[in-house]
Formats: C-alpha cells, structure tokens, sequence
C-alpha cells in the first residue's frame, strides 16, 4: 500500500509489523546457533526479519557476524529473579530469565520468538495470522531425567500420554497444560512487560527458571499449537507415536549433546539415526554460503571484507577476514 493512500485514507489499516526474535548471552558457541537460525529462515523463505536480543556480555565480533547475516541486534539488560532464591532454579537456566526483554520489542506488533538452538526448515510465516489475544507454544514433554524433581516425574506422569500413568486423585487436578518456552507466539505490549517484571519481584524462581514462570504467567491465555513448530528432541524416544517427523516444521535441539555446531554423538540417545540426520540437516544449512546474506563483515580498518566461519574443533566461530579479492564495499 503507497504511503499517500494511508494520508487518502486516513482508515487505512497499516499491515501488521512482525519479526522472529531470539535470545543470545555470553561469548560463547551460541552465536553459531543464532547463525544457522537466521540461515534456516532464509531457506524457508520467511518474510520477515530475525532479531537478536543479545545480552552486554555479547562481544561486538559476534553481533557483527549477526549483522553481516542480516539480523537486527538489540542490547537487552539481563533480567535478575529475585535476590539470594536462585538456587531453586537450576543455574544454567537462570540467566534465561532475561527472554522477558523481548516484551519491550514494541516496535512489533507481533513476535515469534526461537531459541538459539532451533532450526526453522519450513515456512511457519502463517503463525503470524493466529488470532490475537492468546499466547502459542508447543507443549513439553517431563519424561526427561532434567524432570526428576518433579511430582510428574516421580510417578511417571506426562501431559504427552495423560492415559499412560492417571494423575492420582489423592494428588489434587492434574497440571495445567505446560509448554516448552523455546518457540512461542506473542505480541510486545509495554503493560505486559512491566506486569511480567513486576510478578517476577514476587515469584521466587523454580527449577526450570522462566520457562516456569512464563507457563504460570500466561496461563489463562495459552494455547497449544502442534508438536511440529516446536520438536523437543526427546519426544523422539519418550513419545514417538506423537510424532510424524516428516511432518516437522521446527526442530529444537534442547536435548543434552544435541546441539548441532557441538555434537559429539557421545551423550545418550545421541547416536540415533534420526538424531544423526537431524544434525545433518542443521550444518547442512549452516555451512551453505548461499544463504548468507552478506559474506563479508567490518575489518578494524573499517573496510568491508569476506567472513569466512568455518566449524573449528573448538567449537567457537573462527572469522578468518580474508583479504580475497574484496568485494565493493555492498
Ligand atoms: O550460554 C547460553 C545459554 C543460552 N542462551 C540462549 O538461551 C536459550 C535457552 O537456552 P538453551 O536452548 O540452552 O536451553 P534448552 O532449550 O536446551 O533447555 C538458547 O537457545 C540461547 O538462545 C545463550 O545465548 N547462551
Ligand atoms: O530455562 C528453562 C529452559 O526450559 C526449556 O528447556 C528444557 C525443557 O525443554 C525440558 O523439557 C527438557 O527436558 C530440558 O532438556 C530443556 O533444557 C526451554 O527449551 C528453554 O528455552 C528454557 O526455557
Ligand atoms: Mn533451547
């Protein structure tokens, strides 16, 4: 629509801004993630932009990677759970917490929002037409051993097979529906996120940090969308018959020695087929330089030369800046 028709028509209803964001901390392995990512959703012809929420302790080498592959780097300040509680979280996931930036993204009118080590291997452009007012994700599966403190676990209950194991009685109503906060659907909106840092003051923090916290937030407006925009790799052995892998649209490599820029193919189940393929299928995108957006990255000297990543055995993005034919500065 030209820009004058919207003056013409001052009724005219301007489209919908929306864009993927994801979630990127520390100097370390992930940014390669965050790479294959944005490459996963050039290959499945997204139309919309990626962007990274990327903690201070990003260093600047890496969002320059980021950027010289088309994404849009946002500085977020970390988000802290409530003083001297977080040992009731589980360390490594306290520091996902600072995922609740994302609701300050009003720039957007709607988001969908990746973790870092998921790939996107078919257009989900249409999870933007959801019917507003509700938040969408994928739901969990608790069979895993991270689960293990869990009254679900304890008696072999999983909201993937409610038959399976019946939520005993004598234990109250069974768990609302819960949902992996790797990949969800949500709108930016200044009211939620001020609600959402301010119930956070008076939540003390639980085992699987803001994953549970978000469960808990949005419960009376979750709803569930189909295991194929979110496949928590254990559903592969925990729940197979809920599964058509052909049929899966997004695949999150959450479980443990699965993800892809480090498998080793040593931790369990990781020496599976499907496991293999599904690794394949990742670097195979990642290491295709046709779907870079622009090979090239800012040298000290300001110029704009070719970035050449390569997997390194250490497993952390090496930017060899090759002084190749360089191309004009694009
Ligand atoms: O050192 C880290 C740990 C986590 N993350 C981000 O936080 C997300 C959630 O962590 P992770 O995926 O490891 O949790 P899982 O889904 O495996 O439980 C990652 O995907 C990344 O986007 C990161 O950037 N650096
Ligand atoms: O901070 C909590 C994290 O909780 C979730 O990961 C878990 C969950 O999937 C469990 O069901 C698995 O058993 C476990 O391996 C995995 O780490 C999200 O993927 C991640 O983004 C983040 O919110
Ligand atoms: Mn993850």
């Amino acid at each position: 629509m030209s820009p004058n028709a919207i003056v013409s028509n001052p009724a005219a209803v301007q489209a919908p801004k929306n864009a993927y964001v994801t979630f990127l901390a520390g100097n370390g392995d992930y940014v390669k993630g965050v790479v294959g990512l944005v490459k996963g959703l050039r290959k499945a012809k997204s139309e919309y932009p990626l962007v990274v929420a990327v903690l201070p302790d990003v260093p600047q080498h890496h969002r320059q990677i980021l950027e010289s592959q088309g994404c849009i780097v946002r500085e977020i300040q970390p988000v802290h759970p409530p003083e001297n509680q977080t040992q009731f979280a589980m360390a490594y996931y306290v520091i996902n917490y600072s995922k609740l930036r994302i609701w300050e993204f009003v720039e957007y009118d709607r988001m969908v929002y990746l973790d870092g080590d998921i790939q996107v291997f078919d257009n989900i452009d249409h999870l933007f037409d959801l019917p507003t007012g509700y938040f969408y994700a994928v739901m969990d599966c608790f069979c895993e051993k991270t689960w293990s403190q869990s009254p679900q676990y304890k008696i072999g209950y999983c909201q993937q097979c409610p038959d399976k194991v019946q939520w005993p009685i004598e234990m109250g109503s069974p768990p609302p529906l819960y949902f992996n906060a790797g990949m969800f659907v949500f709108e930016p909106d200044l009211l939620t996120y001020s609600s959402l840092l301010e119930t956070l003051k008076v939540t003390p923090p639980t085992s699987f940090a803001e994953q549970d916290f978000l469960n808990m937030f949005f419960r009376k407006i979750y709803k569930p969308i189909p295991s194929v925009y979110n496949l928590v790799l254990a559903m592969l052995w925990r729940h197979p018959e809920n599964i058509d892998v052909d049929k899966v649209k997004v695949v999150h490599y959450c479980a443990a020695g699965s993800k892809p820029w480090r498998y080793t193919g040593k931790e369990e189940n990781m020496e599976r087929e499907d496991i293999k393929l599904l690794v394949k299928k990742w670097r195979d995108i990642y290491e295709d330089e046709s779907l870079d957006y622009k090979n090239v990255v800012k040298a000290e000297s300001g110029d704009l030369v070719p970035l050449i990543s390569e997997f390194s055995k250490d497993g952390v993005v090496h930017a060899d800046l090759h002084q190749r034919n360089a191309p004009s500065a694009a």
